[in-house]
């Protein structure tokens, strides 16, 4: 595991977001990003389903297809490439299969909240931590919410961040993840996250 390389990623997305949005006078960042965790943290439970004993379905969302934006899913359209043509033409863009590829929306808001985690150590000068101790619970609901207990702690007590980076990792193994698929997301939003400055988000 290599925190190294997403640490000095995220160092430079960040220092790119605050040329974007600059602070305000008084403004607490680090409220905000802890806020920011907390939502993904609940996003990421959402993705989990596990705890949504009042469904049949508790399955982890770690497959979804992502539709073709050109036709819409459709797979066909009234255009050839980008050029109209009034009849029905299969789209080139997904083969007519109306499906560009699949994503795994649980890593995914894994990754997020690992983001704003990074972001946090950042805010507070804390540095790579040398070592690591995952630390897992008895179950996963009792580990998110030994997470939400501790992450909306933070800005009290920031000496629980080796801990609490200890559990998100812990949480990570718990759902199934490798750290190669984790940084290989990671990777991918930081594509992503920039592309959004560049875009003006
Ligand atoms: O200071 C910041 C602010 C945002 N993000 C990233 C983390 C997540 O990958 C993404 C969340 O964006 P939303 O999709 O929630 O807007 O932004 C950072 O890394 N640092």
């Amino acid at each position: 595991m290599n925190l190294q390389k997403l640490f000095d990623l995220q160092r430079q997305l960040d220092e790119r977001i605050e040329q974007e949005h600059p602070r305000k006078p008084g403004e607490d960042r680090l409220a905000k990003k802890n806020l920011a965790l907390l939502v993904e943290l609940g996003e990421l439970a959402n993705e989990w389903r596990g705890f949504k004993f009042w469904s049949h379905d508790q399955e982890p969302r770690t497959e979804e297809k992502i539709y073709c934006r050109y036709c819409g899913g459709q797979g066909e359209g009234y255009f050839a490439g980008h050029t109209w043509t009034g009849k029905k033409e299969k789209c080139i863009f997904c083969n007519g299969t109306g499906i560009m590829g699949v994503k795994n929306p649980l890593l995914e808001k894994y990754v997020d909240g690992l983001y704003f985690l990074f972001s946090i150590g950042l805010e507070e000068n804390i540095g790579i931590l040398d070592e690591v101790d995952v630390c897992q619970s008895d179950d996963i609901t009792s580990q998110f919410l030994e997470l939400f207990d501790t992450i909306s702690n933070l800005p009290y007590d920031i000496s629980e961040y080796p801990y609490i980076f200890g559990l998100y990792l812990g949480l990570g193994e718990m759902l199934g993840f490798t750290w190669e698929e984790i940084e290989e997301s990671y990777f991918k939003k930081n594509r992503e996250n920039h592309e959004r400055q560049n875009n003006g988000y």
